[in-house]
């Protein structure tokens, strides 16, 4: 009980910003700080870090006294008696598989299989060059999950010895532009060869937690807004801007002397969804074929297959690629998608480039991984996914365990109450048709007949966002939508709420369940792709009636599913207190650290080292 009432102590109130719902009132406390669980996660953690850094440099050196590294350019590779399956062997069936029509479960356990990571960590020696590429990244810029892992990761990965960069463009919105105040200009110019000019780039750098944090400097990215568009919509240039930037990523590695060296040729770069998405085709057509990254490898990680970076096919020329790579790009569209009858369809898909030149694929969930490959997930490229079967794999993210914190929070309050039994409701993420606000919307005015609160974090559509205004002052006692972005409110709603509930439509992994599960928050989810991996079914009758289980997932995706799983939720919650202490338990309990992604990841860079480029 002392651990739950910890737990209850940590579900801070919504912050003043979202009065006057008094959703957590009675009861306060100073509470978690003097938490046992919190001693306890922590030293966890701690200990984790401590021994993962530590097995790193003695792993190295131990293996460097037998004599057993080869030192090729700055990586340290073991010549070991691995036992990593050949990627041809460990692969050849798996297309078989989908194709058969074989449920996700026996996709799953083989991917489970290829990714047994628990055994890999005592064989794989290496320490990779790693160049992330990357739109945007927390805590410097942010519009949504990819920043959360391209803040991450990286950490994870260089905590575990590995060199790592991330390069992201430096911009200057005149909001937020005290975040990249710790980059300082490297002196180094180059210029690119794009879009019908030479363009002329600066670098910025920080080094912070390990990690070189390199930032792109150039006109294009000095603008009010978010960074890829403002309050008119996106930007007109962004296939120009993200062209930059991967152009600027190839060069970062054989010009930075960062520390004094530069990375070199030698590394594995890690193009995050479609902006990056023309690294591997520059690696290939731009510097292998002059002798250049000959040992370079370039995995695609896909955060989102539905943004492709689809352009008009004359816009291939300005993109620096030598012509005979059109193939690559080429994207011609269905007929039905095509806009009248001379239009012949024909354009530029950046990921699909991306799809058929990188030496790896990773989804950032193992359902998201099989979903892609699905013509209901595919989003047009499931074929071409299908074809690369071999070389996909699925890696469920991780949390970043400082920044979502219940224990040392700075943003969440510490009141809460004990007595407050109507049920506080939360969703936070962007107003789109992926996360499915409007299955919220049509379902509220039920919804808002019982003893319940909810609140909205959130912006996109005008159409939701007006009508969560609406609901505001339709339920004033019930209600509240909040139209923003602010990680401050995500972080109270994320402590403050019972429940998070998250329709979306498709979720190629999801966070916001991750950091509710963190907070003792519980998750009501669509079963889909990385929310279908990460929450389990509460079933009462499991374990010896102790019950099982860390949310709800429903299916299908409708309202009266939604409620459904709602209304069981919330009598769960009322009714059967050491049933819900027990759910929030057991999902404050698990592992979602980026430790355990990153020896995922290692796996896949050792495995993408052992293939010749495949471009
Ligand atoms: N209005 C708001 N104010 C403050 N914070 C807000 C906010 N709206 C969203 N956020 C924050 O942005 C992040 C969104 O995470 P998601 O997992 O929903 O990612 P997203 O769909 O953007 O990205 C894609 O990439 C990620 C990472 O791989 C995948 O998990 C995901 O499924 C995929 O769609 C969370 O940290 C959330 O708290």
């Amino acid at each position: 009980m002392a651990a739950v009432h910890a737990l209850q102590c940590s579900r801070a109130a919504l912050s003043e910003e979202l009065s006057p719902i008094s959703l957590s009132s009675e009861i306060s406390g100073t509470c978690f700080r003097s938490s046992s669980s919190r001693g306890s996660t922590q030293k966890q953690y701690c200990f984790r870090s401590f021994l993962s850094n530590h097995l790193s440099s003695q792993l190295y050196l131990k293996n460097k006294g037998k004599g057993k590294c080869i030192n090729r350019g700055s990586v340290f590779c073991e010549v070991s008696s691995t036992t990593v399956q050949p990627p041809s062997e460990r692969t050849r069936s798996e297309p078989t598989q989908v194709q058969q029509g074989q449920g996700t479960s026996e996709l799953r356990s083989t991917e489970l299989a290829r990714c047994d990571l628990e055994d890999s960590n005592k064989r794989i020696i290496c320490t990779f060059n790693i160049i992330f590429v990357c739109a945007e990244v927390s805590p410097y810029s942010k519009t949504g999950g990819l920043a959360d892992v391209c803040g991450a990761l990286p950490i994870a990965l260089a905590s575990r010895g590995h060199r790592v960069m991330v390069v992201s463009p430096r911009y200057m919105n005149g909001v937020t532009d005290a975040k990249f105040a710790g980059a300082f200009d490297m002196q180094c110019r180059i210029k690119i060869g794009c879009f019908e000019a030479e363009h002329e780039v600066a670098y910025f750098h920080e080094f912070r937690a390990g990690v070189d944090w390199v930032f792109v400097d150039h006109p294009s990215y000095h603008r009010p807004g978010n960074p890829y568009g403002d309050t008119r919509g996106a930007f007109g240039d962004n296939q120009f801007r993200f062209t930059l930037l991967c152009h600027a990523a190839c060069e970062a590695p054989l010009v930075l002397p960062l520390g004094g060296y530069t990375y070199g040729e030698k590394c594995i770069f890690v193009a995050n969804d479609w902006h990056a998405g023309l690294v591997p085709i520059l690696l290939a057509a731009k510097y292998r074929r002059f002798g250049v990254y000959k040992d370079a490898r370039c995995i695609l990680a896909i955060h989102n297959l539905a943004h492709q970076g689809v352009e008009p096919a004359t816009t291939f020329s300005k993109l620096g690629i030598p012509g005979d790579w059109y193939g690559a790009l080429e994207w011609v569209f269905p007929t039905w998608a095509r806009a009248h009858a001379l239009d012949k369809g024909e354009a530029v898909n950046h990921l699909k480039g991306a799809i058929v030149t990188a030496d790896r694929i990773v989804t950032v969930s193992q359902g998201y991984a099989w979903e892609i490959t699905t013509l209901e997930g595919g989003w047009g490229l499931d074929g071409l996914l299908r074809s690369r079967m071999a070389v996909i794999n699925g890696i469920t993210n991780g949390v970043d365990m400082d920044e979502w914190n219940p224990v040392t929070d700075k943003h969440i309050a510490s009141q809460y109450s004990l007595d407050d039994l109507a049920g506080k409701v939360g969703f936070i993420g962007r107003l789109d048709y992926q996360k499915g606000p409007d299955i919220i919307q049509s379902a509220v005015p039920e919804f808002m007949q019982d003893d319940v609160q909810m609140v909205m974090l959130g912006s996109g559509d005008p159409s939701i966002q007006s009508w969560m205004k609406w609901a505001e002052a339709t339920y004033n006692d019930k209600f509240r939508g909040w139209v923003g972005f602010s990680v401050p409110v995500a972080h109270r709603i994320t402590a403050g709420c019972d429940i998070l509930l998250m329709p979306s439509r498709f979720e190629p992994c999801g966070l916001n369940q991750l950091y509710a599960m963190r907070y003792g928050t519980v998750p009501v989810v669509h079963c889909t792709g990385g929310l279908r991996d990460t929450v389990q079914d509460f079933n009462p009758f499991a374990n010896a009636g102790e019950g099982a289980g860390t949310g709800w997932t429903f299916s299908p995706l409708t309202k009266e599913a939604m409620l459904a799983a709602l209304w069981t939720a919330i009598q769960t919650f009322r009714e059967h207190k050491t049933s819900w202490e027990g759910i929030m338990h057991r999902g404050m309990e698990q592992d979602f650290s980026w430790d355990r992604a990153a020896l995922q990841y290692e796996q896949i860079f050792h495995w993408s080292s052992i293939d010749p480029p495949y471009a």
